[in-house]
């Protein structure tokens, strides 16, 4: 037998003994649970649930309860999970058990370094204490002005997008204009997070377009989408391989000359990450020497100064001042801190984005429930309007129609509006989630097994996989009622009449904002949610008074209207259906026109 020959049935019978071992510790540790049908031999039921896969999402939930098997790739068997004891056990009270998956951990410290979103136990703690702060109401409020400068900014483009389509003022307020406002919506996040956490000033919508940073940052979220294919290889790398040669693999991997789709993707990545890195840099030391130099934070009307576009109130100025008081037993390392930055953006981008889009899409929708809320907030500008002396973030005529925070977060259909469409729609449907040992899972509503009787605890093996559904948690009957599925605003205005929603009988779920799972719980929820209430708040106050939303009702050139469906691939993403648009290319086109006086 030749040396070649040798080690070809070596490594043959490794292969096999391995798939052998495998298949046995899968037998030994499979779930005993219900669950739907394999619909595919490889695939499992993995593209038949997460590709596009909303409502099949809700559907298996409601047949089978709040723990499902789901068959998914190579025989593995995913645990399916939104009972409220069970999220409340794996997301709060055993956390360290259901930790996030080495693939996530490890691709996410490749691509933002320590960041929040790559770190574990000790360090993570570490992180949320000298983080937790930073978002606190106090912070959002000296945050508004920032915030609704960007969204006056926003308005006066589609307004004036509005207004040079039609010949008078007359004119103006009849006809409706159709427009794509996600690019639009999209430079207005990004201008938000880029100021509010950064303190960058990016000026996306102002020039209408990005620069070589901002450009990055917003393609950052869809190519590591095109990339999740080598997820699964990244924590092997990681692990068995040195520094040098894991630079020495990137090389080759992302060699020019290499032709496929996927390695002209992973090229593309990691020219973003490149970029966003060194300007991240640029910016963390400026920080850090306005620091040294012990400047003062000016007032926020002096805006965009040395400090970046805040005025040294952004985020990242507060971390930085916050950092370096600390004792040195709680003190993050530079390169924690920069790791923040790239995390916070990539976390709170597209996020923020898919809610103020479904929020429009959904009073669109609902034209009695726009016109309501219109009224109640053009009755607090009248009665509450913060006067804006030096019209320091003036860009348009009616920048001076501010709210103050406490205003703004208070107004009840407003509330109600923001509430429900975050709840029913959470831009993060589905998380994952992977056991550190074998562990049990206790439920609130039993379930069945897999051989059909009734269980409330489930027990599950080392690095055994779990779903986190938001969406099904977000949807459960059992919680929020018959109509759980539909968009009502209204249930919101009925906790001030003592009821609760999402409180059935004592019975809820344990998420940081109202009982719903949109913003997760525990330790690993997210800290930008204040954040993100504010800004998608700001945006409908802002734009309400001044435009009427509808869905597209005039028919294209060749005779078809717009119908938009979301479709649900990691994000809630609008698209047009076919045949009026192609059913892939992100677009919310609304139509639109100025509000009558
Ligand atoms: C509607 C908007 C948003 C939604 C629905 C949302 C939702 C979530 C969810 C579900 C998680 C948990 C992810 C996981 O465990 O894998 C999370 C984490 C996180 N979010 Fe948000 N988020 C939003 C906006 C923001 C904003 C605006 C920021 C920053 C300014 C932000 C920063 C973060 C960070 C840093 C984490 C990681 C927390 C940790 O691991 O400790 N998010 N978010």
């Amino acid at each position: 037998m030749t040396l070649a020959q040798l080690i070809g049935y070596s490594v043959l019978t490794f292969a096999a003994w391995k798939l052998v071992r495998r298949h046995a510790s899968r037998k030994a540790n499979a779930l005993d649970v219900a669950g739907p049908d394999k619909q595919h031999w490889w695939k499992g039921n993995m593209e038949w649930m997460f590709v596009d896969g909303f409502q099949r999402c809700l559907d298996v939930a409601a047949e089978f309860g709040g723990a499902v098997r789901i068959p998914v790739l190579f025989g593995e068997e995913w645990l399916y999970v939104s009972d409220p004891r069970a999220l409340h056990h794996i997301l709060v009270k055993e956390q360290h058990t259901f930790e996030e998956n080495d693939s996530f951990l490890s691709c996410n410290k490749l691509i933002f370094g320590d960041g929040l979103i790559s770190t574990l136990g000790e360090q993570h703690r570490r992180q949320r204490k000298m983080l937790n702060p930073v978002f606190s109401t106090a912070n959002m409020r000296e945050l508004l002005p920032v915030i609704q400068t960007i969204s006056h900014q926003l308005k006066s483009i589609l307004v004036s997008n509005l207004s040079s389509r039609s010949e008078d003022d007359h004119a103006r307020c009849r006809e409706s204009v159709e427009i794509d406002v996600l690019p639009w919506l999209s430079r207005s996040s990004l201008d938000c997070i880029c100021e509010g956490v950064l303190g960058y000033h990016s000026a996306a919508l102002e020039t209408g377009n990005e620069d070589e940073y901002t450009n990055a940052l917003r393609m950052l979220g869809p190519f590591i989408a095109k990339t999740l294919i080598v997820r699964p290889i990244i924590p092997i790398v990681m692990r068995n391989c040195s520094l040098y040669w894991r630079k020495k693999m990137l090389d080759w991997l992302t060699i020019s000359w290499l032709p496929t789709q996927i390695m002209r993707n992973l090229r593309e990545l990691r020219q973003i990450v490149e970029i966003m890195d060194s300007a991240s840099r640029a910016i963390f030391q400026e920080k850090k020497a306005a620091l040294q130099l012990q400047l003062p934070s000016p007032p926020l009307s002096q805006a965009h100064d040395t400090l970046g576009g805040t005025a040294g109130k952004d985020m990242m100025s507060i971390m930085v001042r916050a950092n370096a008081s600390s004792s040195e037993a709680d003190r993050l390392s530079d390169s924690e801190l920069l790791g923040q930055m790239n995390v916070m953006i990539f976390a709170g981008l597209e996020t923020t984005t898919a809610a103020v889009a479904r929020a429009l899409y959904m009073l669109a929708k609902h034209p009695h429930i726009q016109e309501q809320l219109r009224i109640e907030i053009c009755g607090a500008m009248a009665a509450y309007q913060v006067p804006d002396p030096d019209h320091s973030h003036a860009k348009d005529e009616s920048a001076s129609a501010r709210l103050s925070y406490d205003v703004l977060m208070n107004l009840p259909l407003l509330n109600a509006v923001v509430r429900e469409t975050l709840r029913l729609y959470p831009s993060l449907p589905v998380l994952t989630r992977r056991t550190t040992r074998s562990a049990s899972v206790p439920l609130h509503f039993p379930v069945r097994s897999a051989s059909g009787e009734e269980i409330d605890v489930i027990h599950v093996a080392k690095n055994q996989r779990l779903v986190i559904s938001i969406l099904a948690a977000n949807h459960n009957q059992a919680v929020w009622g018959e109509d759980a599925s539909e968009w009502k605003p209204d249930r919101w205005l009925k906790s001030s009449q003592g009821v609760s929603p999402g409180d059935k009988d004592g019975v809820k779920y344990p998420g940081i904002y109202s009982s719903m799972m949109t913003f997760l719980a525990g330790n690993r929820s997210c800290i930008g949610f204040k954040f993100a209430e504010m800004e998608i708040k700001d945006v409908l106050a802002t734009l309400l008074p001044a435009i009427h939303f509808a869905l597209p009702s005039e028919p294209d050139d060749n005779g078809n209207v717009k119908e938009i469906h979301w479709k649900m691939t990691g994000f809630h993403i609008p698209v047009v259906k076919a045949p009026a648009g192609d059913g892939e290319t992100p677009h919310l086109p609304l139509s639109m026109r100025l509000v009558r006086e």
